[in-house]
């Protein structure tokens, strides 16, 4: 009894958004979403998967506050959401940099937006940029970076605005493998040095399950939550080997069996 009790008091402690009812209708014809119920906790990366057009991405939003349920609500520490706010950081699949501003600038500009000082907020961008790999490339323009790159530098902002929650729509779709499978690895780390809760947007099942702590899975339109996976997989040792190993193996196979008969 005592230690039920203690199980439910850390569960709610470390739930920051709940998604609770939520339909999303555009346009009174095309329903994207039905009756989604989920938490998200503190530190842990949910990927949201299912087939295209099942409405991750409206999901996504909905949770940034950037779009309205028709119904039910997004609460972040139990307070309803009624547009964007500080504590959760929507990282844009096409980076929105500022073309005319470098890397640090970038980087500073959500800290900037808030009032912070300059010397703070490049201090602290500074340490963002080192944290994803950009380090030495602070004075660069976006143009003169790879996709891959301007991608962290939104990480990097996202990171440095000290939101809990950062909202990603496929953040590794415009890069090629060599990048994308650099940047998971980078987020894993990430995920476990800033205890950030992480919710992402993905079309891959191997990415989903390289990874989430959790992979919520939708069903077609309109999305319905399918099923709750969460992969058990130990991270800790050389990130190849974890691409060899049969737990990973056999639940991507599972998964994919799953998804199947919708593609098929
Ligand atoms: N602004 C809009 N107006 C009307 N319909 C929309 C709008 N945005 C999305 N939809 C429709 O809602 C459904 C869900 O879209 P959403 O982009 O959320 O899906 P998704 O799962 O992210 O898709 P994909 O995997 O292809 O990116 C789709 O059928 C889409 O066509």
């Amino acid at each position: 009894m005592h230690m039920t009790q203690t199980i439910v008091a850390e569960t709610e402690a470390d739930q920051i958004i709940e998604v609770a009812g939520i339909h999303k209708t555009y346009g009174n014809v095309v329903t994207a979403l039905q009756d989604i119920n989920l938490g998200f906790q503190r530190g842990e990366l949910t990927s949201l998967l299912g087939p295209s057009g099942c409405g991750k991405t409206t999901l996504l939003k909905i949770i940034a506050g950037l779009l309205e349920p028709t119904e039910g609500e997004v609460r972040v520490h139990g307070k309803p959401v009624t547009g964007p706010g500080p504590e959760r950081a929507f990282v844009f699949q096409d980076f929105a940099l500022m073309p005319w501003a470098t890397v640090i600038k970038n980087a500073a500009f959500g800290l900037e937006l808030k009032g912070v000082a300059l010397e703070e907020r490049e201090d602290r961008a500074r340490h963002y940029i080192n944290e994803v790999g950009l380090a030495g490339f602070e004075d660069k323009y976006p143009h003169e970076l790879s996709g891959g790159m301007r991608q962290r530098v939104g990480l990097a902002r996202a990171l440095a605005v000290e939101a809990e929650v950062l909202l990603m729509d496929e953040p590794f779709s415009a890069v090629d493998e060599q990048t994308r499978r650099k940047f998971q690895e980078d987020l894993i780390r990430l995920r476990e040095t800033e205890n950030k809760t992480f919710i992402l947007v993905t079309h891959s099942i191997e990415e989903a399950v390289y990874l989430s702590d959790r992979i919520v899975l939708l069903s077609p339109r309109p999305g319905r939550l399918k099923q709750i996976v969460a992969p058990e997989i130990d991270r800790s040792g050389d990130p190849e080997a974890i691409r060899r190993n049969t737990e990973y193996l056999d639940l991507i196979d599972d998964i994919w069996a799953g998804l199947r008969d919708y593609v098929e």
